[in-house]
């Protein structure tokens, strides 16, 4: 009977878990000794312990199956930031995680963990050593940070700890790691076109970067610290590598590391944030027309340009969280597993 008990506690379902982090969330847990259900609306490997549903998590009746006897929930599913849909963004990080939530309750699912986004604070005004008592952007500075507001406060508000779902939220700041399908492979391909040269701003700003496996054992630390009585209950936590860095010695490591240049020439911050809302309001124009997507979107030379670090103090006291794999480590392990993006590699 105990055996039966630990068994079916040992049960998790992962919402998103074809993807960068979804993955190696997976891994982690297989490694833990969990079984676990994934979901997401495409298949990118198979593994052994893994039970794979396909669908849209905007659909209760494909959601069901997935969540079937599972005790323990992580939604990590979202489309790309680049994609800059609000259509898409409103409707699957809000209208879908109001069904996730709803698929939870319905299935007597007891934990759900969401993986929100330190950015949900962020403005575009410098942050340092921000805390979760940071009010939510205002004015968020594109269409996914809008939904990721209303998603987060969502699965915080779902919180019942009478009896009902628990629920909790990570934040996690800039996740870099192998198998990433955005950090570095836009880096290598900006430097390809030869757009690496210049920093924006005075290049001072520091910056957090989190290692992918770093953001995983914070989401597990949570899903396993989450009780009625416990300090998580409905609140975010920030996970970050707790090493803030400046930005462009981070780009600089990875580009050098892959054998491309660092950037060098200096541009004025609000020229280049200028030029960026001027490309992004041509592109809102011509997008019937044709479709053209800017490298230098008003985010990114924001995030570029400004100190964006965050405290994670809160998730050290409620859940011991200590990063464990340092940033020196991590960018030697990332610029390892990219070999086909080294300089010189078709
Ligand atoms: N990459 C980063 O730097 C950061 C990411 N995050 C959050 O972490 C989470 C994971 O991000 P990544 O792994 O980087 O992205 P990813 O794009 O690699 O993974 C997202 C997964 O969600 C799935 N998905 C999208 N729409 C879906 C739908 N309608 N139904 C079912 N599955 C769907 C995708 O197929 C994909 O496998 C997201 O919630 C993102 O907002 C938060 C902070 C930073
Ligand atoms: C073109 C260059 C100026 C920058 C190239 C690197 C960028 C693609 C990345 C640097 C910081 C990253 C980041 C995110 C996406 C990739 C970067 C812009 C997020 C927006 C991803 C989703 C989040 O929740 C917040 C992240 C902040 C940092």
């Amino acid at each position: 009977m105990a055996t039966r008990v630990r068994a079916s506690s040992k049960r998790c379902a992962v919402i998103g878990g074809s993807g960068f982090l979804g993955r190696h969330l997976v891994e982690r847990l297989l490694a833990r000794g969990y079984c676990v259900a994934v979901f997401d609306i495409r298949q990118s490997y198979e593994l052994p312990g893994v039970t794979f549903y396909q669908g849209d998590l905007c659909d209760k009746q494909a959601l069901l199956p997935a969540l079937k006897d599972v005790p323990l929930v992580f939604h990590c599913a979202s489309p790309a930031p680049a994609s800059d849909d609000r259509a898409l963004f409103q409707r699957v990080n809000v209208q879908g995680t109001r069904i996730v939530i709803q698929a939870c309750k319905e299935s007597g699912v007891q934990k759900l963990v969401l993986t929100s986004s330190a950015s949900v604070v962020y403005e575009g005004a410098d942050i340092k050593d921000g805390t979760e008592d940071l009010p939510y952007a205002r004015k968020p500075l594109d269409y996914y940070t809008e939904t990721k507001i209303q998603q987060e406060k969502l699965v915080l508000d779902a919180c019942d700890k009478d009896g009902g779902l628990l629920t909790v939220a990570i934040r996690p700041h800039g996740i870099f790691g192998p198998r990433d399908p955005q950090l570095v492979p836009i880096l290598v391909a900006t430097a390809r076109r030869g757009k690496m040269k210049f920093i924006i701003g005075d290049g001072t700003n520091l910056v957090d970067f989190t290692f992918v496996e770093n953001v995983v054992h914070g989401h597990i630390l949570a899903a396993e610290h989450l009780r009625p009585e416990s300090p998580l209950c409905g609140k975010p936590y920030h996970i970050t590598n707790d090493e803030p860095i400046r930005f462009w010695d981070f780009m600089s490591k990875v580009l050098v590391g892959l054998g491309y240049a660092a950037p060098r020439y200096h541009l004025p911050y609000m020229l280049v944030y200028g030029l960026a809302m001027l490309l992004w309001l041509l592109a809102l124009v011509l997008r019937p027309l044709m479709a053209f997507k800017p490298t230098f979107t008003p985010m990114r030379v924001a995030l570029a340009g400004t100190h964006h670090y965050y405290s994670c103090e809160r998730a050290k006291r409620d859940m011991g969280y200590k990063p464990p794999v340092g940033l020196t480590e991590a960018i030697a392990r990332t610029v390892e597993s990219y070999p086909h993006l080294r300089h010189g590699v078709a």
